[in-house]
């Protein structure tokens, strides 16, 4: 008997039509078990030899981890109610992630944001894959500002919403402007910190996309001030034109505040450019020290080795963390 079905191990050619059939079916559960076996078999070759295939499957675990992790942490965090203290949940949720990957996370200005005041981060926005790298740096009571459509994702917008993200619609510019305008009173009222994407959609380019202004006129108007944070190119290991998803390195640098006490609604122009050549410098000075390290046989950042001050940078040394295996703050 073969999995229940009872029949002959050796056909005999003067056997009945049934014990054939019998016969075709062990043939049956034979190649289906080694269909079974070959199968995970072809898939591992393809993971270790088609770069496509990897990058599939790099990226559908990453929203396998997500998806999962939102679905474990939201009937926990719902026990506490929408709030920003939740936040907690999902960033050491994510926090291993790098792990996986092979991703080390590299963090120059951490001290900067060691402060009780609340303030603005900016920050370019290459990839889904900047969770990594908001987790390694995001301080407390902090919640990012995010698109609409994430908070229609099942279990991953219910743990969004409960963490406090704040959501805008693109589409609505004035919805958008007044949940920012909220959000400015708020962040004073509730003391939180805020998040933003402020190239409003995902960017790989070479260099920077102009900057919406919703982050700048939230500053102004709480009056508090922007922290921008620069993500190092991905580049060298993740792209999502080229399908290429391999383990490398990404440099987090925290500029200096910049300051708004003072400004107004008609500063806001100025101050989204100033910002944002500051962040393109830095992005440009990292792209170049990006490549090097790539070629570098011991690869060790300029920065890390004290050389070098860009735009943006001020004043103390910049702090040079490198972190693969906990979190930064
Ligand atoms: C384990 C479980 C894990 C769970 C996963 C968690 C996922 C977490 C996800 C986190 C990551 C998620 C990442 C993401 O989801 S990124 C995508 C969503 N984020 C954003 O879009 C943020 C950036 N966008 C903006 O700030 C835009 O400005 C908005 C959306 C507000 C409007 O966009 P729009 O394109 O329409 O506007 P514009 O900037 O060209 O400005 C147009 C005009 O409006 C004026 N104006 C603008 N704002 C204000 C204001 N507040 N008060 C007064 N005026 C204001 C402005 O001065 C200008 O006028 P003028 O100056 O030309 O005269
Ligand atoms: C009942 C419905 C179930 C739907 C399940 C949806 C599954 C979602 C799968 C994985 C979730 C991963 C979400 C991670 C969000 C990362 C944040 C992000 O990078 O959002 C992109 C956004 O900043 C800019 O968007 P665009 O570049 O303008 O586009």
């Amino acid at each position: 008997m073969l999995l229940g079905i009872p029949c002959a191990i050796h056909p005999d050619p003067g056997l009945s039509s049934s014990a054939s059939s019998c016969w075709g079916n062990m043939m049956d559960v034979v190649l289906l078990h080694g269909l079974l076996l070959l199968l995970p078999l072809a898939a591992l070759l393809l993971y270790r030899y088609n770069a496509t295939f990897h990058y599939f499957c790099k990226v559908a675990f990453f929203n396998c981890w997500i998806i999962a992790m939102a679905t474990l942490l939201s009937p926990f965090a719902a026990l506490r109610g929408r709030s920003v203290e939740n936040m907690k949940l999902l960033r050491a949720a994510i926090l291993p992630l790098k792990h996986f990957y092979g991703i080390k996370m590299q963090v120059w200005g951490l001290e900067h944001l060691n402060t009780e005041e609340l303030y603005v981060i900016v920050s370019n926005h290459q990839a889904a894959l900047d969770l990594m790298g908001m987790v390694e740096i995001i301080p407390d009571r902090c919640v990012p500002i995010a698109k609409k459509e994430i908070l229609y994702m099942g279990t991953v917008g219910w743990a969004s919403w409960l963490s406090g993200i704040i959501f805008v619609d693109r589409y609505k510019r004035e919805d958008a402007i007044n949940v920012i305008s909220q959000t400015a009173r708020t962040m004073q009222r509730e003391k939180f910190r805020v998040w933003i994407f402020p190239e409003g959609t995902r960017n790989q380019d070479k260099s920077m996309l102009p900057f919406k202004r919703g982050a700048f006129h939230l500053a102004v108007q709480a009056q508090v001030p922007i922290f921008p944070v620069v993500f190092s190119p991905y580049w060298d290991f993740f792209s999502s034109k080229e399908k290429k998803f391999t383990s490398g390195t990404c440099t987090i640098q925290i500029l200096p505040k910049v300051e708004t006490q003072g400004l107004s609604s008609t500063d806001v122009p100025r101050l989204t450019d100033t910002v944002r050549q500051a962040m393109a410098d830095a992005f440009a000075e990292m792209s170049v020290s990006c490549c090097e390290d790539q070629s570098a046989e011991h690869p060790q950042h300029p920065h890390c080795a004290g050389v070098g001050a860009g735009a943006g940078r001020g004043t103390g040394s910049p702090q040079c963390e490198e972190n693969t295996t906990g979190t930064s703050n």
